[in-house]
């Protein structure tokens, strides 16, 4: 039985929890970042949801008028058209003196929008689902679920704890969450999963518990599989596989996204995207679930496999569809293939085939920008309110029509040349002609639509400015330098070269959230020699007591914005981290 000094309270925006001292039940305060975007993606769906529900009974409530209006006309022995109002919106207003005297129509549309279920189906402490129900406006029953004991009964007090704000919304339940989920299908209006480690398990169950028009929020840290340490692992968990590209941390969104569209597909539903991001060391998507037999046809169209040179940066999408119009019909038929030849016409060499990735969109620009609005108005209620808005700023300027992105540093270091700055790199393809943008994964990736051989050309031309030594005669630099470049590149600097943000010098990366970050030991799991030797004793006694600074009140260690390097030549904080147990588990077959 524990005692009171066994445990200590921690609080993240309006929740607190009594968190063991012991690593009993499972809490990792660097999450706060994705518990926060979550909130914001929340807060953002209440508001679609109501939106989109006003929509559609405007759009019935004037189709009902105007069938009205047409069976008035049918009376009155006119010529009309119509559809037959559809019975399960409408009803007779019961008082017709008083719908006369206000002017309403005489029918009215009844199915009132209820206020949208949730379940946090991992939810360990229960501090995820106590913000959603303290911290989001609007939101019906919150249900959380463990098959750990010790986090239940955890989950249970801290509802206790949080007294009526919580106590009225919030119910946890000891129960494997894939049966739970099975057993309730689309039941909740937003289905939370924030595994250790993979997802993969729950996503069939998942996308099942989710209602038409849902919301599914995935969190995956399993991202040395996701990223291709062992593709084959990759391949078991999630059906595609891997190709080690320095655009890894975006596959593995497309990876995790093409995954939940299969699961989906199964039951005659599918996805759409609204946000999707890499942050500290996961990802987290955030998909609306529907159901539409006609629509899962298109599926093959927003998938790709990916041909990646195994000797230069250049990599090729192959869709797995296309779409055949002929007489305002649409066929499907596979894709014609394949988009590259055997050899890479960069530089000769061979290419590694992976995916098929989810190769459409990502996030929806709407929902996006309405999101960073959102958090913006808010900007108190949000611990890690810097971290989440310079993501979503960076989201926001993607080119979101382009999938993956290449690395300025390393295609420099495939010529072996220095690299030119990121400005005069974005100055050159924009006055090229094409488009190019950032990417939230890494301040040095690039988003273009410009083909690979202007690419080069760039390069090339860079190079003739800027000489370097003699490279061996079969390097893919040296084959690629060989050709002349087409074009020719003017490096002046054009008026986009830097993205709005960077204009308002608004901040778009931030530096690591704490000195020992990563993913947690697992709850219960016994702290070893090997873990203090991986993390450090220090971290291991934050692991332990749980310990977040409390500066700002409110629990999270506060957001310390990175100044932005000038130039934008090296404006990336470090990713790199300590490795943890979980690593090492996330790459267990
Ligand atoms: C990473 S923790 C969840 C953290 C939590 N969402 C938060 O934001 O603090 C994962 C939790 O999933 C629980 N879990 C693992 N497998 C489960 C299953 N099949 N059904 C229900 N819970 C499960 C574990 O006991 C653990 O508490
Ligand atoms: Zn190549």
């Amino acid at each position: 039985m524990a005692e009171v000094e066994d445990y200590e309270i921690i609080r993240e925006g309006e929740a607190e929890i009594l968190q063991l001292k012991k690593n009993a039940v499972f809490f990792n305060p660097v999450q706060v970042h994705n518990r926060d975007m979550s909130i914001a993606v929340l807060r953002a769906f209440v508001a679609k949801r109501k939106e989109e529900h006003e929509a559609l009974a405007n759009k019935r409530n004037k189709s009902h008028q105007e069938n009205k209006h047409s069976e008035t006309s049918i009376q009155n022995g006119e010529d009309a058209s119509t559809s037959q109002p559809d019975e399960m919106d409408v009803v007779p207003e019961k008082d017709q003196s008083q719908a006369q005297a206000t002017k309403t129509p005489s029918w009215k549309v009844t199915r009132e929008l209820k206020p949208p279920l949730v379940l946090e189906a991992l939810a360990a402490s229960g501090l995820r689902s106590l913000r959603y129900a303290r911290e989001v406006d609007g939101l019906g029953k919150v249900v959380a679920l463990d098959n750990d004991k010790a986090s239940v009964d955890s989950c249970k007090r801290n509802i206790k704890f949080n007294g009526a704000s919580a106590t009225s919304k919030m119910e946890a339940h000891l129960v494997d969450a894939r049966v739970y989920m099975l057993t309730h299908p689309k039941e909740f209006d937003v289905v939370d999963i924030d595994p250790y480690g993979s997802p993969s398990v729950f996503l069939d169950s998942a996308v099942q518990a989710v209602a038409d028009g849902g919301l599914l929020m995935c969190t995956a840290t399993d991202m040395a599989v996701l990223c291709g340490t062992n593709g084959e692992v990759c391949y078991s968990k999630y059906g595609s596989y891997p190709t080690k590209g320095k655009y890894c941390h975006e596959m593995a969104l497309r990876i995790l996204l093409a995954s939940i569209e299969s699961h989906a597909n199964r039951y005659k539903r599918y996805i759409v995207p609204v946000l999707s991001v890499f942050m500290d060391f996961y990802v987290r998507v955030f998909v609306r679930v529907s159901t539409s037999p006609s629509e899962i046809k298109n599926t093959p169209l927003k998938l790709s496999y990916i041909y990646q040179c195994v000797g230069c940066d250049s990599f090729h999408l192959q869709c797995l569809g296309r779409s055949i119009s002929k007489n305002s019909t649409v066929k499907h038929a596979p894709a014609i293939g394949p988009v590259v030849p055997q050899e890479c016409s960069d530089c000769g060499k061979k290419f590694n085939v992976g995916g098929p990735i989810w190769s459409a969109p990502i996030h929806d620009q709407d929902w996006v920008v309405s999101t960073l609005a959102g958090v913006k108005s808010m900007k108190d209620r949000y611990p890690a309110y810097n971290k989440i808005t310079s993501v979503l700023t960076t989201v926001s300027e993607e080119l979101h029509d382009i999938p993956l992105f290449f690395n300025l540093h390393n295609i420099a270091g495939t010529v072996k040349c220095t690299s030119p700055s990121l400005v005069m790199f974005r100055s050159a393809v924009l006055n090229a002609g094409y488009r190019i943008s950032s990417t939230h994964v890494t301040p040095l990736g690039v988003k273009s639509d410009a083909p690979w051989d202007v690419i080069w050309d760039i390069m090339r031309c860079w190079v003739k400015i800027h000489p370097i030594k003699e490279q061996p005669h079969d390097s893919p630099g040296t084959t690629i330098l060989s050709k002349s470049p087409t074009i020719e590149v003017d490096f002046s600097r054009a008026g986009a070269a830097l993205s709005k943000a960077q204009t308002k010098k608004v901040k778009r990366f931030l530096p690591n959230p704490e000195r020992h970050w990563g993913p947690k030991v697992r709850a219960g799991r016994k702290i070893t020699s090997k873990h203090v030797s991986l993390l450090g004793p220090e971290a291991i006694n934050s692991i332990l007591n749980g310990a977040v600074s409390h500066e700002g009140g409110n629990g999270a260690a506060p957001d310390k914005a990175a100044p932005e390097p000038e130039g934008i030549k090296d404006d990336e904080p470090s990713t790199k981290r300590q490795k943890t147990g979980d690593d090492e588990q996330a790459n267990e077959p």
